[in-house]
């Protein structure tokens, strides 16, 4: 980090370089500042506006679109400036940080009463797309999430990451060729590293980043490389963890980890000018634990987002009914983190069975309107937390008692040990709700700062202080009702502004009446103000009482959220609870409003979906009015592992293979499934390889993009892994693309094994079941109506089709009726052709194998090659044999 010393005078953020001497007592100040956040936009605080200056002030007039001004001189230069007032200063935060900007706020932090000189200023907060934590900022569905990245020896990658408005600190390590899916798979809105990544692999990490990126553009902050030290790591995560060793985490021997995890604490107690109290909980993340969903599944099946980018209708937005923004946030991930073990699914299950019985709506209702205690925690830790936050959580605490009993009641009843463990965590602390209630006011002031915040009898001072200002009206009433009786002026009026303070108010014709003791205050069109003083006593002992008023409930509040410190883990306890509960009775409403059943696990390697459905295209079927969604059966199990799926264009060959992938997913979060019955075995990730947009931005054409994405899938996949592969091939000339899916199916069926859904235009390939015993043909069905229009039945059925039908597609499509004729009749000549062509090309033959090229490479080896020994005497052989090893010693 610069700091004022390292760089020359002046020279700081686009100031004119000179001495600070030669600069104003202001700038001098704000170059101070600036000095220590050279790559961050310093708001300085300026009466009611928020100013930056110079290099900042560019910046933020072209991102914000705001007047850039010059006011006065420094060092011999107009000081160029761009101002934000405070009161709108949360929409320009909110722009800058999607932008992938850091703000320093500059307050005002001495008294501008006594200052000689520039008021004391203070960075009191460093607001960072990673580290939000003002509810005005974040997304009520989503979290801002900061990663620190560590990369170590033989380019070891560790990882630490945490959402500051949440208690836990996640790590793992990774190779840095897995890094890109570790940033994927967890979107981070801001990247810590060390600054010494070779310029390549920086490249690299942020195009990683930015293709990962959803809403918020990544920040990527280079910290200083001391800052990301293994053994300062451990002990920050022991001391936020209260623990003398991290082994009950599992987490001891994760050195890269611990690196990154220095740095990720540090960071965030920078940004948040505090320690993290309430950062309790630490969870090492091993892969191995879920089922791997890579990006292009997410993305193909449209889990969180469309393939346009918007977030309905997705499978999420069907499941997230949740009634809090707690349950929303945990629901997105249940959903990006299927467990691969199947007792949490159970467990979940068990849960939501019971939660249909009684039916959730009750639960529901209990949970709507809740604060975000998750959030609320972190920002009492972070002493952040606003007044009426605080008084909302006074009645969430009392709701979520009334809840806990019900969860209390039905776990006595329903042996799921999830409904036990939830009714165990949600004990909300009354304490805390009896506290808040006695110490604010019922709908107290949005800031501290405005006073009316903290309710009466809860403080005999401020009582005290504030009987003085309410006897203040009584008195001015009174001294109104003399004055007028003593100066006979009927009009007299005694008034107070924030300017000039209490006067009393005369109007231009009765000056002549006004008595001696009146000291006159301003004059004005028609009337003269005056002080008496006896007002004048009145006003010292009204206004000191006003503002020690203030600075009383200011300070009673500090000690508030000090009180509530020790409360924030069960708070947090509470949060977790409240969230699983609201995702459980989400998804228990979900599946009886769906019509969903529970799925059942089996430990054989099976997907067996009876009368399964697409979510999402049935409820936009049903949204639309346009019939009922046709449900379909699939049978995987370890001997029929690969369906070759055919049917014409529009048949639903996508849909059916989407949502066989859907209904495992979703059974492995543990929700119902949309489908009479589902028995699934052990599943270990999901790839999908369908349809191709061009990756412009990487400069990748669709069919290199189609080829990359395959390998992958060959790559990683495993007999426990489930394929869909869309119209693989598709990108290139139709013998290439033939030669490859074919190719391609046959390593997946032979060598890795995986449930594989294979839907292909390629006719060629319903012969591949024929060759292996693996592999069966289905289609999806349709008929050819009396005028030739096709009528889809969506049904899938054994055997291959028996045509494409991409004609009679093309006409429903509206292409002209000229040139659907023609290619009828070309069709009609290209199918005779070939018929009688019956060019028998072996597509799945076994791949020969490898040339031998060893023997053109070493000279030894090419000569052996040469040599016949059929032809050779035993002497001649006993010759070759010396003069072979001649060339070896001779190294070849
Ligand atoms: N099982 C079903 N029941 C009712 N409608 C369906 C069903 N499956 C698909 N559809 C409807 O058919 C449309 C086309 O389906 P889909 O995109 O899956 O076809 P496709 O065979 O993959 O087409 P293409 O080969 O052109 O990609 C869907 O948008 C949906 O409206």
């Amino acid at each position: 980090m610069v700091t004022a010393s390292a760089s020359p005078p002046g020279a700081i953020g686009g100031a004119p370089p000179a001495p600070l001497e030669a600069h104003t007592p202001m700038m001098a100040q704000w170059l101070r500042i600036k000095a220590d956040y050279p790559h961050t936009l310093v708001f300085y605080r300026m009466g009611d506006f928020y100013e930056l200056f110079y290099d900042d002030a560019h910046k933020a007039a072209r991102l914000l679109d705001i007047t850039l001004t010059t006011r006065g001189q420094s060092a011999g230069a107009p000081v160029v400036m761009a101002g934000v007032p405070v009161h709108s200063v949360e929409t320009y935060l909110a722009r800058l940080i999607r932008l992938g900007e850091s703000v320093a706020i500059c307050e005002q932090v001495g008294d501008v009463a006594t200052a000689k000189g520039p008021v004391e200023r203070q960075v009191v907060r460093v607001v960072t797309p990673g580290t939000l934590t003002d509810s005005e900022l974040l997304a009520d569905k989503t979290d801002a999430l900061l990663l620190a990245l560590h990369v170590g020896a033989r380019r070891r990658c560790g990882l630490a990451w945490l959402a500051v408005t949440e208690g836990t600190v996640h790590l793992a390590e990774c190779d840095w060729a897995e890094l890109r899916g570790w940033l994927q798979r967890l979107a981070p809105h801001e990247v810590l590293h060390g600054g010494d990544l070779a310029p390549a692999a920086e490249a690299e990490l942020r195009s990683w980043l930015d293709a990962a990126a959803a809403a918020v553009r990544p920040a990527l902050t280079v910290r200083p490389a001391w800052a990301f030290d293994a053994a300062l790591g451990q002990r920050k995560l022991c001391d936020q963890l209260q623990a003398a060793t991290l082994a009950g985490w599992g987490a001891q021997d994760l050195p890269e980890a611990h690196a990154a995890a220095s740095a990720l604490l540090d960071y965030a107690e920078h940004t948040q000018g505090r320690q993290l109290g309430h950062v309790r909980a630490l969870r090492v993340v091993r892969p191995q634990e879920w089922i791997e969903l890579p990006a292009t599944t997410r993305r193909n099946l449209e889990l969180t987002q469309t393939l346009r980018g918007e977030s309905a209708p997705t499978l999420l937005s069907l499941l997230d009914t949740c009634a809090t923004g707690m349950g929303s946030r945990l629901l997105r991930r249940w959903l990006l983190e299927p467990p691969r073990d199947r007792a949490v699914a159970r467990e979940r299950l068990a849960a939501i069975g019971v939660l249909r019985t009684h039916g959730p709506d009750d639960l529901r209702r209990g949970l709507r309107g809740l604060s975000d205690v998750e959030r609320l925690a972190a920002r009492i830790a972070l002493r952040q937390a606003r007044p009426r936050e605080l008084a909302g959580l006074t009645q969430t605490l009392q709701r979520a008692d009334h809840l806990a009993q019900a969860v209390a009641m039905l776990a006595d009843t329903h042996p799921a040990t999830l409904l036990q463990r939830l009714a165990a965590d949600l004990r909300p602390p009354l304490e805390v709700a009896a506290l808040l209630a006695r110490a604010l006011l019922p709908e107290p002031a949005a800031l501290i700062r405005d006073g009316s915040v903290i309710a009466p009898g809860y403080d005999a001072e401020l009582d005290e202080l504030r009987a003085i200002q309410a006897n203040a009206d009584a008195f001015l009433l009174d001294l109104e009702a003399r004055e007028r009786a003593r100066t006979g002026i009927a009009n007299l009026r005694v008034q107070y502004n924030k300017v000039h303070g209490f006067y009393i108010e005369v109007t231009q014709g009765q000056l002549d009446k006004v008595p001696d003791d009146y000291r006159r205050r301003q004059t004005l069109k028609n009337a003269e103000r005056f002080i008496t003083p006896e007002l004048k006593a009145f006003e010292d002992k009204a206004l000191s009482a006003q503002e020690r008023a203030l600075a009383r409930e200011k300070w009673l509040y500090e000690r508030l959220l000090d009180e509530l410190q020790p409360f924030v883990p069960a708070l947090g306890t509470l949060a977790r609870a409240l969230a699983t509960l609201d995702v459980l009775a989400a998804l228990a409403e979900r599946s009886l409003t769906l019509d969903w059943q529970a799925p059942t696990f089996v430990p054989e390697p099976r997907i067996e979906i009876r009368q399964g459905r697409h979510p999402v295209v049935e409820a936009r079927l049903q949204e639309t009015g346009a019939g009922p969604f046709i449900p379909n059966d699939t049978v995987l199990d370890a001997r029929t592992r690969l369906l070759i799926i055919t049917g014409p264009n529009m048949g639903g060959k996508s849909t059916y293979m989407r949502q066989v992938a859907l209904i495992v997913l979703l059974a492995s979060i543990g929700s119902y499934v949309p489908a009479r019955s589902c028995h699934l075995g052990p599943i270990d990730a999901i790839h999908t390889r369908i349809g191709a947009a061009d990756d412009l931005a990487n400069a990748q054409s669709t069919f290199m993009l189609e080829m990359t994405e395959a390998a992958q899938i060959l790559h990683s996949a495993t007999e426990h892994s489930l394929v869909l592969m869309d119209e693989i091939g598709r990108g290139t000339s139709t013998f290439d693309g033939l030669a490859l899916a074919s190719a391609i199916a046959t390593h997946l069926h032979d060598r890795v094994r995986a449930f594989t859904l294979f839907a292909t235009h390629y006719f060629e390939l319903t012969e591949f079941p024929a060759r292996h015993p693996g592999a069966v043909n289905v289609h999806v069905s349709a008929v050819e109506g009396k005028g030739r229009e096709i009528v889809f039945l969506h049904q899938i059925e054994p055997g291959p089709a028996s045509r494409s039908y991409g004609v009679q597609v093309a006409r429903l499509a509206g292409v002209p009726a000229a040139v659907v004729q023609q290619a009828r009749h070309t069709l009609a000549q290209l199918e005779a052709e070939s018929a009688r062509a019956q060019q028998q090309i072996d597509l799945f033959a076994a791949a020969p194998e490898p040339e031998p090229t060893v023997a053109s490479e070493h000279p030894v080896l090419q000569r052996l090659a040469e040599l016949d020994p059929d032809a050779l005497s035993p002497r001649d052989a006993l010759d070759a044999l010396y003069r072979l090893r001649a060339l070896l010693e001779r190294g070849g």
